[in-house]
């Protein structure tokens, strides 16, 4: 037991061959390894930039650590809204690092693995704009005193993330330890892209679903075949520039994009990704729950698929599925609560009828509430009887796919 943490390999094993590198020397491996250990993971997402401090400790050496402590802060802007001042990037990053400093202990910085994983924002920046940013940030992590490898900073596919935030949610609830069956699926709604994630509780739905939509998972030596699909532009965010008819316009500084989908009067200007778009109500259209489905459906028809049975399985639904929810007074914000799909629809039509609402300063929840509906049943095939658990945190830890990313890193750290 040569100071691994997964021993004998393959205990946690996700199947991408293209993340796969061995990152730390034998040399880097330590005269005896400790039982607890910390790992740092930052979360670049399109919304908002995190960082998770997590300690674990290794009780049995053959079986999966137990996450013992996370510290955690967020930032509400994503790295790559930096896209035209990298520097600022950097900055924020080494902010937020002291965060890190503070929670590990200091004899233990030099051996505490730092990561950053960038979500959907990254990916839809030009591909040589994101590289920019992703030096900027290698750059501020080697000053940083924690362990950094060539694997430290990288942008994640969004099926990879789909996996990961499967396997947090289900570490956090204890499934991975013991009982794989009672595995629940993941939706989880970014800003950028939102995912699916689920072990199929029916064969068909494997057998069904394109090869890509079908990912191998091995833990504990058991091999897993996980229904997980990312749909890059479905995130909350860009879904609505996707309503509006904005995304990718070649000039949008000297357009006005309108929707049924706002308050009539409503004119504003809406940033997203570092671009600016001048967004109005629709003053002559009928402006309700109907007309504003059928905008929204253009983000979704002909992209989002419908997994083969998906009411058969029981779901956690994350990030914004929770925070709209919880913003507009579907759920009181208490964990773990059970919401029918019909709820998000119902609460839809309340707030696209309600003229008043105008003024209240969410000029888009009736937009966000009306695509969350579409995205559950249209999208996914959910019935309005389907029941979904909105999560934030499991036993006080945030769901978040980056826990999973941390095991998945430290797999093949050797744990000095
Ligand atoms: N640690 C976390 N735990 C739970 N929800 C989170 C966490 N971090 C971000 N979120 C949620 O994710 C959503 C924003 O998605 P974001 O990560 O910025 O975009 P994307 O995933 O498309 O890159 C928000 O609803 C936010 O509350
Ligand atoms: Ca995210």
């Amino acid at each position: 037991l040569d100071g691994t943490i997964f021993v004998e390999g393959n205990l946690f094993d996700v199947d991408f061959s293209a993340q796969r590198e061995n990152i730390l020397p034998n040399s880097a491996r330590p005269a005896n390894s400790s039982r607890v250990f910390y790992g740092i993971m930052m979360d670049a997402g399109s919304t908002g930039t995190r960082i998770h401090v997590y300690s674990f400790i290794q009780e049995d050496p053959d079986g999966l650590p137990y996450l013992h402590n996370e510290t955690f802060h967020s930032e509400e802007i994503g790295l790559s809204s930096y896209v035209n001042t990298p520097e600022e990037a950097g900055k924020l990053v080494r902010e937020l690092l002291k965060v890190a400093t503070s929670a590990v202990p200091r004899a233990m910085w030099h051996k505490t693995p730092l990561v950053l994983r960038a979500t959907a924002g990254f990916r839809l920046l030009p591909a040589d704009k994101a590289h920019v940013l992703i030096e900027e940030i290698k750059e501020v992590f080697s000053q940083s005193p924690f362990l950094v490898t060539s694997r430290s900073v990288s942008i994640i596919d969004g099926t990879y993330e789909g996996i990961l935030a499967w396997v947090s949610l289900n570490f956090l609830m204890g499934h991975l330890h013991v009982d794989m069956k009672r595995s629940a699926g993941v939706l989880d709604l970014g800003g950028a892209s939102t995912q699916i994630s689920f072990l199929p509780k029916c064969q068909k739905t494997v057998n069904k679903a394109p090869t890509d939509h079908v990912a191998k998972l091995e833990i504990l030596n058991t091999t897993y075949l996980l229904y997980t699909h990312s749909y890059l532009k479905n995130g909350l965010k860009v879904a609505r520039l996707l309503t509006l008819g904005a995304l990718g316009d070649a000039d949008p500084g000297k357009k006005v994009f309108k929707s049924l989908c706002l308050p009539k009067n409503y004119s504003d200007n809406y940033t997203f990704g570092g671009i600016t778009y001048e967004v109005r109500g629709n003053i002559n259209g009928y402006n309700g729950y109907e007309t504003c489905y059928k905008e929204v459906l253009k983000a979704i028809k002909g992209s989002v698929r419908k997994p083969y049975n998906v009411h058969e399985n029981m779901f956690h639904a994350v990030a914004y599925y929770y925070d709209m929810a919880k913003d507009s007074g579907l759920i009181e914000g208490s964990q773990d609560e059970h919401v029918e799909v019909k709820r998000f629809k119902k609460k839809a039509k309340e707030v696209c009828g309600d003229k008043s609402k105008d003024h209240y300063g969410k000029p888009f929840d009736c937009m966000d509430l009306t695509y969350i509906t579409a995205l559950l049943t249209e999208g996914f095939g959910f019935q309005d009887s389907v029941g979904l658990q909105l999560t934030k945190k499991v036993k006080g830890f945030e769901s978040s796919w980056a826990l999973g990313a941390m095991l998945e890193y430290l797999h093949k750290v050797r744990i000095p």
